[in-house]
């Protein structure tokens, strides 16, 4: 029997509803399986937990963390009306990201057959993109300050932080990333035409870590005509490297290309697995849904299957990724956001049935 310990963080908005929606596959999976087991310890680090105690965490929580010895984290969104988002996304996300050294942002994009993607003409554009993300520093540093709070001289500093160590791991990661999966191209999304010292050194870096990957076609995009040519030619981008903040939006635009933020994946890789990396969609709280089970949960799902892959569960991760396959496809059970009316829980369970007819 495999053990795996994972920690489970149902966060805020919608996250209690598709993190069980996750759960739920995860015992479908063990059950199926037989061999493998998923021991889930909950923790119930979110905004709840703040206006409760005044902290997004406890102020040992990550050393709590590293103390579970945890094979993986899996989280909901964090982010609630009643409070500033910048406080329940440093309070919580954001410092076990650095904290965790989860330095890659993994975020497939992909469209699959059965969802309708809002460009015209989908036939002549397959989309296969992968973002991977500067995770740990860059505009997302957290480097800065106010001072003269309120007085009309006040000034506000937020600093761009690149270092050499952590561009370079990036974007070997990405070319790895490229040679292991198949990509053939990786392109590196810059803006070094405005920005003259750090994002002229992104493409240095850049070009010095392409060099050593002689077999893998590179090319370069500034980020503005980045958007451009992921909605006019998708079909043109496979493999992209990108900052912290470039990262965050165009992923959300791939999201929106290949069919709804309530598909959309991502894991937060500490490659080395000096800590544990952390799965969650790339959505938000979505406040609007919350507490209707209207939810679409394969976004959380599919970072579950991404989990699987990292955790070196290679036959589960597919069997899981045909599963979410079945179901877009012959679009019975869609939710909301895919043109349908099904609720989260029978979309969670169109996915646990798809699991158990590809096995019998
Ligand atoms: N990783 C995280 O914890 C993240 C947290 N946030 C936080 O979430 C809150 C809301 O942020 P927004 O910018 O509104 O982004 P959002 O992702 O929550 O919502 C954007 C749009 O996508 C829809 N949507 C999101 N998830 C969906 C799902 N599973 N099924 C169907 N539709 C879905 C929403 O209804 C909305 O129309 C903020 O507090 C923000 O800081 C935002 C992004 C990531
Ligand atoms: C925070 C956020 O929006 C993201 O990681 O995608
Ligand atoms: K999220
Ligand atoms: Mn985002």
């Amino acid at each position: 029997m495999k053990h795996f310990n994972l920690a489970v963080f149902p966060a805020d908005g919608i996250g209690p509803e598709v993190i069980a929606a996750s759960q739920q596959v995860l015992r479908k999976l063990e059950q199926l399986h037989g061999g493998v087991r998923f021991a889930c310890r909950e923790f119930d680090w979110s905004s709840a937990y703040y206006h409760k105690t005044g902290a997004m965490m406890p102020a040992d929580g990550l050393q709590q963390l590293e103390a579970g010895g945890f094979d993986a984290l899996l989280m909901g969104p964090v982010g609630s009306p009643a409070i500033p988002d910048h406080i329940t996304l440093w309070g919580l996300l954001l410092t076990i990201r650095q904290g965790f050294d989860q330095y890659v942002n993994l975020r497939p994009m992909r469209l699959l057959t059965g969802v309708a993607t809002p460009l015209r003409n989908p036939g002549q554009h397959p989309i296969n993109m992968v973002c991977i993300r500067e995770n740990s520093e860059g505009e997302y540093a957290g480097v800065g300050g106010r001072l003269h709070q309120g007085k009309a001289w006040e000034v506000a500093i937020q600093s761009i932080v690149f270092t050499r160590s952590a561009t370079e791991r990036v974007m070997r990661f990405a070319f790895d990333y490229a040679q292991q999966h198949g990509h053939r191209l990786v392109t590196n999304v810059t803006k070094s035409n405005s920005m003259q010292h750090n994002m002229v050194f992104w493409d240095e870096v850049f070009q010095q870590v392409a060099a050593q990957y002689p077999t893998v076609a590179t090319d370069q995009q500034l980020v503005d005509s980045m958007t451009a040519r992921m909605v006019s030619q998708p079909e043109t981008v496979d493999v992209f490297v990108a900052s912290n903040l470039f990262g965050d939006i165009l992923s959300d635009l791939g999201a929106a290309l290949t069919g709804s933020m309530g598909l959309a994946p991502s894991a937060n890789l500490n490659p080395e697995r000096q800590y544990p990396s952390l799965f969650q969609a790339i959505h938000g709280s979505a406040f609007s849904l919350v507490g209707k089970n209207v939810a679409n949960p394969i976004a959380s799902i599919w970072s579950v299957q991404m989990m699987l892959a990292f955790l070196g569960e290679t036959q589960l991760a597919a069997q899981l990724m045909h599963a979410i396959e079945t179901v877009l496809r012959e679009q019975c059970v869609r939710t909301r956001d895919l043109g349908g009316t099904s609720s989260t829980t029978e979309m969670t369970k169109a996915v646990c049935q798809a699991l158990e007819t590809a096995a019998r």
